[in-house]
């Protein structure tokens, strides 16, 4: 199976986001990560769905919605009608997350359940039938540039062996200090969806084509 990488607009330039999601789908991206922050689940803030809407004309590519917000349904309606054809959601702060999973699957778009690196990767058993992705957050979410967390290497491996195990063809994302230092060791525990933003918006070799590259052969290039 080929890796595909993510890269996460919220380490791109701001001012010129469509220009910068253009770019990174010239460069092989294989979808957009859009990192939604509401200021109580997470402390910070990002964008909206108005946001999301205006840059769904700048690429193509499946627009993976990541949401880091308390829940609401009807948040979580308006980023689909925004243009989001993947949504992953927390189950921690979701006491009805079966039923919300449920409703992006019924609206038509891949349904995620991203869980937090405290969190116990058996929150994921009865919910692993109603997901088209699972998103292992490798750290604490709420800001780009943090460092790997080591632990998440075992803990994708566990999820990968569920997967498996359950015949499933679940996506298995990570997203956090991912870089191609990190990056074999995240694919080699069985995870097949690279979320990157430092290592793709900032590298230093000023081409956002060989950062992807460089990130989806888990190698040099
Ligand atoms: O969701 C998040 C942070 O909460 C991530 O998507 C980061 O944006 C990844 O940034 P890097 O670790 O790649 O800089």
């Amino acid at each position: 199976m080929s890796v595909l990488i993510s890269p996460s607009v919220l380490a791109a330039d701001f001012a010129r986001l469509g220009e910068e999601v253009r770019a990174v789908d010239e460069a092989g991206a294989d979808m957009i990560h859009l990192d939604i922050m509401d200021g109580h689940f997470v402390p910070n803030l990002t964008v909206g769905p108005d946001v999301v809407k205006a840059l769904r004309p700048y690429s193509d590519k499946p627009f993976d919605v990541h949401l880091m917000i308390t829940p609401n349904p009807a948040i979580v309606e308006s980023f689909a009608e925004a243009g989001a054809d993947l949504i992953s959601v927390h189950p921690e702060p979701d006491p009805h997350i079966h039923r919300t999973l449920q409703a992006i699957r019924a609206m038509g778009k891949k349904a995620g359940a991203a869980i937090n690196p405290g969190t116990p990767v058996e929150i994921l058993e009865p919910l692993y039938e109603l997901c088209d992705v699972i998103l292992v957050m490798s750290v604490n979410p709420g800001f780009g540039g943090q460092s790997f967390m080591p632990a998440s290497v075992e803990r994708i491996r566990h999820i990968r062996r569920r997967i498996d195990e359950l015949g499933l063809d679940t996506i298995l994302e990570v997203d956090g200090g991912v870089n191609p230092e990190t990056a074999p060791k995240i694919i080699g525990a069985g995870a097949h969806a690279l979320v990157a933003g430092t290592a793709i918006f900032r590298s230093k070799e000023n081409s956002y084509a060989k950062a992807v590259e460089r990130l989806r052969l888990g190698t040099a290039v």
